[in-house]
Parts: structure tokens; sequence; C-alpha cells
């Protein structure tokens, strides 16, 4: 007979028939000629009874030996029971025992500190599951849309010799008697591979040594990235609202149960992620948005950066995501398309509900001249990489795209986690990762 998954025999069909599941003990409760399991898989739980009076001596003696998370396969009649999760139940017959297992070191009401050493074993819980799965869907139907717009996922290196975005925010590693630095983001290798393919997308882990301990910053993240040649940074804010609604809404139609149970942990209704698909997103220029921070009190002024306090209250501003565009040159990259009035052609998308920053994104500067003067004006040119006997600036390869057939493009790079975090309306970055990287964090799991 077939194993199949919970959620495949949770159905009239299967009553009164045999039926075989593989799982691990979820919860149990061993009453005297009786043991109740709640059995649990990838796709949901079920409860299963052993009955002493129905089944022999040893499937009985098994039953009475698991424990939480033990690891088993049962083979049983389906019975319709409503007191019993999703209103079915598994009349247990034979029990296959792959692991008794041993005392299970949660129990569910640990602190983050206990939480972390056992992370390995915490990320079976269900809502983080949830999570999980939402997180590939909402990857997965990104991908689509880009696919489907005719856009090529490309492998760019991870292992680079310069900054992509900010120098101090590098982690180093050694690189045989050289050094090498973890990417902090793939843009740079993006706007080379235009030049071939046009219109490129990737994801990558990016790194950043960023020495804040925020709910939204992660050392280690993913990051989707797109660069596209011909295409201005308007066509880029276009393509972002139009990829992340259609995201959301296959993910909501996907994903109803897990969003069902995640809503008791975390609150979000998908109807709050129903009006942000059926809205248009705001476009506010970093000039309105300083604006409106004054007018509601902050001291903030122009040539100030946002913090997450500053983007937090200006995202309360709004009932849908906000693109701020034209940021001072000063706040930002370098490699960012100068408009000549001391702004550049950029936006940071900010997510509403205070959840701020998701994307990053510009036009990129393509004139040769003024990218270059900038790359010395911002002390770049002091990154130097060996080519060969020589020692040469880890940038004459990106001015190289500037000298051979240059073109207008323009990109952008979304943070997965904060995507994630936003969408599941969870309190922290570390629970859109398994295994997180944060400021303090250890390196276990
Ligand atoms: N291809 C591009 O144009 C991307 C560009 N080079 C870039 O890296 N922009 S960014 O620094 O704003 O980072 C982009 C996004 O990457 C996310 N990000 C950026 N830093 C982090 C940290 N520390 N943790 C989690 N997520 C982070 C966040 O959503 C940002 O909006
Ligand atoms: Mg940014």
């Amino acid at each position: 007979m077939k194993t199949l998954f919970i959620k495949d025999i949770l159905k009239e069909d299967f009553l009164g028939k045999e039926v075989s599941i593989k799982g691990w003990v979820y919860r149990m409760r061993d009453m005297k000629d009786k043991v109740f399991f709640v059995i649990r898989d990838s796709s949901g739980i079920i409860q299963a009874v052993v009955k002493k009076e129905s089944v022999d001596q040893k499937t009985w003696e098994d039953a009475t030996k698991f424990q939480i998370e033990g690891s088993l396969e049962v083979k049983g009649i389906l019975r319709k029971d409503e007191r019993a999760p999703g209103g079915y139940e598994i009349e247990v017959k034979e029990i296959k025992v792959y692991d008794y297992g041993k005392p299970f070191p949660l129990k569910g009401d640990e602190d983050v500190d206990t939480i972390q050493k056992y992370r390995h074993l915490w990320i079976r819980t269900r809502w983080f599951t949830d999570v999980l799965k939402i997180k590939h869907s909402l990857i997965v139907h990104l991908r689509d849309w880009f696919i489907k717009d005719g856009w090529y996922e490309v492998t760019p290196a991870i292992l680079v010799g310069n900054a992509a975005e900010n120098t101090t925010e590098l982690f180093e590693v050694k690189y045989f008697e050289d050094k090498a630095y973890l990417s902090q983001s793939a843009q740079l290798y993006l706007e080379a591979l235009i030049f071939a393919l046009e219109k490129v997308y990737s994801l990558t882990p990016s790194f950043r040594a960023e020495l804040s301990r925020t709910k939204r910053h992660l050392h280690e993240y993913w990051h989707f990235e797109i660069e596209a040649a011909w295409y201005h940074v308007e066509d880029i804010i276009k393509v972002m609202e139009e990829s992340l609604k259609y995201s959301i809404e296959k993910t909501i139609e996907e994903r109803k149960s897990e969003f069902e149970e995640l809503k008791s942990i975390t609150g979000r209704d998908i109807s709050e992620l129903k009006q942000f698909v059926e809205k248009p997103w705001k476009v506010i220029t970093y000039k309105d948005a300083i604006k409106k921070l004054q007018d509601l009190g902050v001291n903030i002024k122009y040539g100030d950066d946002f913090g997450s306090d500053e983007e937090r209250l200006l995202t309360e501003q709004f009932d849908v995501p906000v693109f701020v565009t034209h940021y001072p040159r000063e706040v930002k990259a370098f490699y960012m398309y100068e408009v000549g009035d001391g702004t550049v052609k950029n936006f940071d998308l900010l997510a509403p509900e205070g959840y701020g920053e998701i994307i990053g994104g510009s036009e990129r500067e393509w004139r040769y001249d003024i990218l270059h003067k900038k790359i010395e004006e911002w002390g770049l040119d002091k990154f130097k990489v060996k080519v060969g006997n020589e020692e040469i600036s880890a940038y004459e390869w990106y001015e190289d795209l500037r000298r051979y057939g240059s073109v207008p493009h323009s990109g952008m790079g979304l943070g997965i986690e904060r995507f994630l975090r936003w969408i599941c309306k969870l309190d922290h970055i570390r629970d859109t990762q398994p295994f997180p990287r944060l400021r303090g964090s250890w390196l276990y799991p």
C-alpha cells in the first residue's frame, strides 16, 4: 500500500479504508488501554489511536514507548471523529518503529536563547513550518513572474574583491594568500551580464557586517536582485509593483491554510494583504518625505538619511507600500545616476505597518567620466586586487562596462526576509530564517 501525506487522506473517500502514513509524534496521551497519538508530517496532523484489545502485544508495547518527535509509520482504518483535529482518526492496526525518540528538549515555552541553542529542532514548529512554506511560495511566484516577463536567471560571484555597498560592512575571508569579501549584492555582476542577456535576475545570499542590532538586520540574507539594459528607474518601480503584487496574490491563493494557522500567532489577516494587492502603491520624493516628517514634528532636515523610526512613521501615513525616490547623492551609493540637482535617480520601497525598507533600487551611472570621478571621490579606488603580476583597482572591470558600449540601465535588490517579515506580520526578522545570523548570535547551529 502507498504511504500518503496526511493532507491527502483527510477525505471522506478514505473512510473505512486502510491507510498508511509516516511522520513524527506531535502529541501523545497514554491511557490505561489506549494510546492517542497526534502524528505530524510536512502536510499536517492527524490523530491515531492504538487500542490495546485491537493490536498484538508487541504493537501495544511499542505504542507505549514513544517520546514526542519519535518517528514511525502507522497503518490502520480511517474513521470520522469530530473531536479529533481535522475531524478524522486512524484506528491503528500496525506500527513500524523508526525511532522511539528521547525526551524532546523543547516544550514550546522556551526563551530566545534556548530556542537559538536548539534551533535545528525548533524549526519543526508548526507555525514556523507555515512561514517556510509561505517563503517558498513568495520566491517561486516572484521567479515565475520574471521568467514569464522574459528575464534570465544568472549566477553571479559570491567571493568578490570589492564593496558594492557600504565599505565598512564587509565580511573579509581568507582567499589563499589574498583576501576576498563575501558579496554584499550581486548588482555589479548583474550589470556586466545585461550586455549579454539584457534582463537578468539572481537570488543569492548577501552578507552585511552591520553592527546594528535591530529587528530587521541579518548578517546573511537572501537577496533577489534584477538588472535591465535600457530600463530607467521608473520602469523598475513599475516592474516591482507588478511582480510583488503577483507573488503576494498567488501566495495568498496557494497558502490559505498556512495563513489561517499563522493568524493566531502574528495576527496577519489575508484581507490586509489583498488590499495591498488591489490598491495602487504610492510614489513620493525624498523631499516630500522630509516635509511630511517635519510636519509630524520630527526633528529632521533635508540631507539626513531615514532610520527605522523615520521609516516607520512615514509608512504609518499610508496604507500601502511607498516608493521614496530621488534621495540626496550623499546618503546613497556611488553607482547611482546623478540627476545634476544633488539627487540621484533611486528609490527605496517602504513596506507599510512600520516594516520599512524592503527594496533598494536605482538607475546606474552609465557615463564613464562621472562614474570614474565618483569612484575616486569616494576613495573606492583604494580597493586593489592582484591581476597577474600587477595590482589594479578592484573597480577597473566595473568601469570597463562604461568604456565598451555603455547603456542606460537600472535594477533593484529585494530583501527576501524583509519581504516575508512584512507579509507574515512577524515581529523579528530572525523568524524569517531557519538559521538566522544576527548581531550577537552564535555560529550554532
Ligand atoms: N541590486 C541592487 O540594486 C541592490 C543594491 N546593490 C543594494 O544592495 N541595495 S541595499 O543595500 O538597499 O539592499 C537591498 C535590500 O536588501 C535588504 N537588506 C539590506 N541589508 C539587509 C540586512 N542587513 N538584513 C536583511 N536585509 C537587508 C533590504 O531589503 C534592502 O532594501
Ligand atoms: Mg537600502
